[in-house]
């Protein structure tokens, strides 16, 4: 059997495709079904970083329901989505209009407005989970008060893509040659954030430094991330650098790593690049749910990603330290002509 630091050395230099991963077992009790899934899943995340999945489980009512609340947050007018700005919250938890992120530090904003929030128990099922995290990414969730309903709505899709990346992590360990139940006691809190996202659309000529969002890398382990159909607006850079879409495909969703499993894994999972632009013609929305390790956990590389070929790439920090770096960094940027 190869090692991991073998296999990484030996990875797809220019992926054109992003798999499509079946998760119709991914509760299967078949121990080698369970084997054959998670090397199909270590595949993805050594030589692409992105997969597709599907049968994952998050009901489609659920999704449509979610979508229908976002098109009317974004609807609402502006004095009442600045009610609840993510600048005048502790760890940007709200609203972050247009142009005030910026994920690429070459760019000039993120043509997207979005709401973000974190970890908090169903109404209708109270105790359903361990609870939240604290320390550095305190904070608490802030929501609209115009529409009927809509906490509880989001809240349900939150639970439900929760509960997919819950199935998801010990197959993670299990493509890294760890126990399955490795990430058991790192992820206790639910450390996971949605977005809705708005992006609007981008006719004629285009600033490159400013579009849908800029080239980037997730900030967490994985990405959980719904697009809206028939709109082709993602794009994975391959390791020769070129841009490969990531379109919508019916029925899936796409998984995407990010910067805490490259730590952990010392780049042997690979945490790729990405961005989004709109050229559509109509508005398009998405759903990303950021799932990290508990925020006080360290990220600490995994023994058996580490040679002496293969040193250690990162100095270790916290999940939450690292999380909350990158959101001041997104969101205290300065806007263009005023540096
Ligand atoms: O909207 C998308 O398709 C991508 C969003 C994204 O990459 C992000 O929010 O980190
Ligand atoms: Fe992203």
């Amino acid at each position: 059997m190869s090692t991991l630091v073998a296999r990484a050395e030996t990875a797809d230099s220019g992926f054109k495709d992003i798999p499509i991963i079946d998760l119709a077992n991914i509760s299967s009790n078949d121990a080698s079904v369970r084997r054959a899934l998670a090397d199909e899943i270590r595949g993805a995340c050594i030589n692409v970083g992105f997969f597709y999945v599907k049968n994952h489980g998050i009901p489609e009512e659920v999704i449509q329901a979610t979508l229908e609340m976002a098109k009317r947050f974004f609807s609402l007018p502006m004095e009442s989505k600045m009610v609840i700005e993510n600048r005048k919250t502790p760890n940007f938890k709200g609203y972050s209009p247009l142009l005030s992120g910026n994920n690429n530090p070459d760019g000039a904003g993120d043509l997207q407005e979005g709401f973000e929030f974190g970890w908090e128990p169903l109404d209708s099922a109270p105790g359903s989970d361990q609870g939240e995290d604290s320390g550095v990414m305190a904070g608490a969730n802030v929501w609209p008060s115009e529409i009927p309903g809509f906490q509880d709505q989001v809240l349900q899709y939150y639970h439900a893509a929760v509960q997919l990346g819950k199935l998801m992590f010990p197959l993670f360990a299990l493509a890294l040659d760890l126990p399955a139940k490795f990430f058991d006691d790192k992820t206790r809190k639910s450390a996971a954030l949605m977005k809705l996202l708005h992006y609007p659309p981008q006719t004629g000529p285009i600033d490159d430094r400013i579009i849908g969002i800029g080239a980037h890398t997730d900030w967490e382990c994985f990405t959980i991330l719904w697009q809206e159909p028939g709109i082709q607006a993602l794009q994975v850079l391959n390791p020769e650098k070129q841009w490969i879409n990531a379109p919508p495909i019916p029925g899936t969703l796409v998984i995407n790593l990010g910067d805490q499993f490259a730590r952990w894994t010392n780049d042997i999972f690979k945490s790729t690049v990405h961005r989004a632009v709109n050229r559509s013609g109509v508005r398009r929305y998405s759903i990303p749910l950021f799932f990290g390790t508990d925020y006080d956990v360290k990220l600490e590389p995994i023994p058996s990603c580490l040679s002496e070929e293969r040193p250690p790439r990162y100095e270790v920090i916290t999940a939450g330290e690292y999380v909350k770096s990158r959101l001041q960094a997104t969101y205290h940027h300065n806007h263009g002509g005023n540096k």
